[in-house]
């Protein structure tokens, strides 16, 4: 069995042993552990992603709870063994939790966390730079200029896209999907100060319209193809499940529009990879934007060479407020668990929880498998 080799140990005399499978930003969630009696382990093994063998080392013979990461395995083997040594929750420092299997968390009665809302504003703006990025070429763009091939402007030197007046379809529309468009419409909005203060989009495309601009609009749309077919932006915010893996497919890809542009900031295999590098090989100016891979970590062979893809390592939630804030949120979700508080009555609202000035309140911010493992609800 691969043992972990180095871990961190805070409040060594502390009664509650909680794991962290890696090192998370800040120490407020560290803190917040150490007050209430917890002794806090964090591996800090020089290895990427832990295996399901690691961790079973990690949790050992008796542990309480586990911060973990996207990257590993929870299935029944961990959950079996984390209950075995006295567990009672999991959580994991993400949102999307496709790498759990809350099945097996619930036979064992393990509390699962996540970490919604801390993340979607940032995940939101990744999608948004990735758009642009991809509409005006930057990455091609910065590329030339550090070669050494700029010679003077030139009328066809990266042409690009114009957003302004172009669709945007947003395929998910949960937290990240809707903060993604409200964006949108901040970014329009911004000209004109006393709008931006009205979140209303009608009263702004009355104004567009009385100054004798084209009004911004919004519709729902009624099938999936709808949007591919009508959306010169198209940003995928979606969980990954049954319903979601490869979504965008061959015959999807060839739907959209041959200039479109496709943003990835949920989960890679939402889009069948390999039909996408031959999209991008068949449609010079179908443009992609992607922070996840249906491989993670590595890319279908191919899509590192295309120019017309940007692509960056899974860093859409990594802003520091972010980061730290996700931290924050995992280790209340396994304190809660542990010390018999009531589960948050609305996880998209964790502010509470996030303010360094003010003791979090006594709950356990986000639990998935609350209802099905009947825990009770906090009242305030
Ligand atoms: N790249 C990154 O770093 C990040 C990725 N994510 C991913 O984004 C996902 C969404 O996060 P949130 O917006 O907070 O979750 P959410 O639960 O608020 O939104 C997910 C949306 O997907 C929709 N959906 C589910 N099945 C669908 C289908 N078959 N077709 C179309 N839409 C469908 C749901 O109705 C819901 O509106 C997470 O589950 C995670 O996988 C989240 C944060 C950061
Ligand atoms: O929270 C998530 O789901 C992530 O992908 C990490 O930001």
């Amino acid at each position: 069995m691969a043992k972990p080799v180095s871990i961190e140990v805070w409040n060594p005399n502390g009664k509650y042993r909680v794991v962290s499978t890696k090192p998370m930003p800040g120490t407020r969630w560290i803190n917040l552990l150490i007050e209430q009696d917890c002794r806090v382990e964090i591996c800090t093994q020089k290895k990427t992603i832990l295996s399901v063998e690691d961790i079973i080392a990690l949790i050992g013979d008796k542990c309480d709870g586990v911060i973990g990461q996207l990257t590993e395995d929870w299935g029944e083997t961990l959950f079996a063994a984390l209950s075995r040594a006295g567990g009672k929750a999991f959580s994991n420092m993400a949102v999307g939790y496709n790498n759990v299997d809350v099945n097996a968390a619930n036979k064992y009665g393990i509390a699962v966390g996540n970490t919604p809302g801390v993340l979607t504003e940032t995940t939101a703006e990744l999608a948004a730079s990735l758009s642009l990025a991809a509409a005006r070429r930057i990455v091609e763009a910065d590329e030339f200029m550090r070669a050494g091939l700029y010679d003077g402007w030139l009328p066809n030197l990266f042409v690009g896209n114009l957003l302004k007046g172009q669709t945007v379809g947003v395929i998910g529309a949960g937290r990240i999907g809707s903060a993604y468009a409200r964006m949108m419409q901040v970014i329009l909005l911004s000209k004109s100060p006393d709008v931006v203060f009205s979140s209303i989009l009608g009263t702004y495309g009355q104004f567009l319209k009385a100054n004798g601009e084209q009004p911004v609009t919004w519709k729902r749309a009624s099938s999936m193809d709808e949007v591919l077919r009508e959306a010169d932006v198209i940003s995928l915010h979606p969980v990954l499940d049954k319903t979601t893996y490869h979504l965008i497919n061959k015959e999807r890809l060839a739907t959209m529009k041959k200039e479109a542009i496709l943003v990835n900031c949920s989960r890679g295999p939402v889009i069948d990879e390999v039909a996408l590098v031959e999209h991008l090989k068949q449609n010079p100016m179908f443009r992609v934007g992607l922070d996840v891979f249906e491989d993670e970590p590595y890319m279908k062979p191919g899509l590192s060479e295309m120019k017309n893809a940007i692509v960056v390592p899974h860093i859409a939630s990594a802003s520091k407020w972010t980061r730290e804030g996700m931290a924050t949120l995992a280790a209340l979700n396994v304190l809660g668990k542990i010390k018999g508080y009531p589960i948050w009555g609305n996880p998209n609202q964790v502010e509470p929880f996030l303010n360094e000035n003010a003791q979090p309140p006594a709950a356990s911010p986000s639990i998935v498998n609350s209802k099905a493992l009947g825990l009770p609800v906090s009242r305030l």
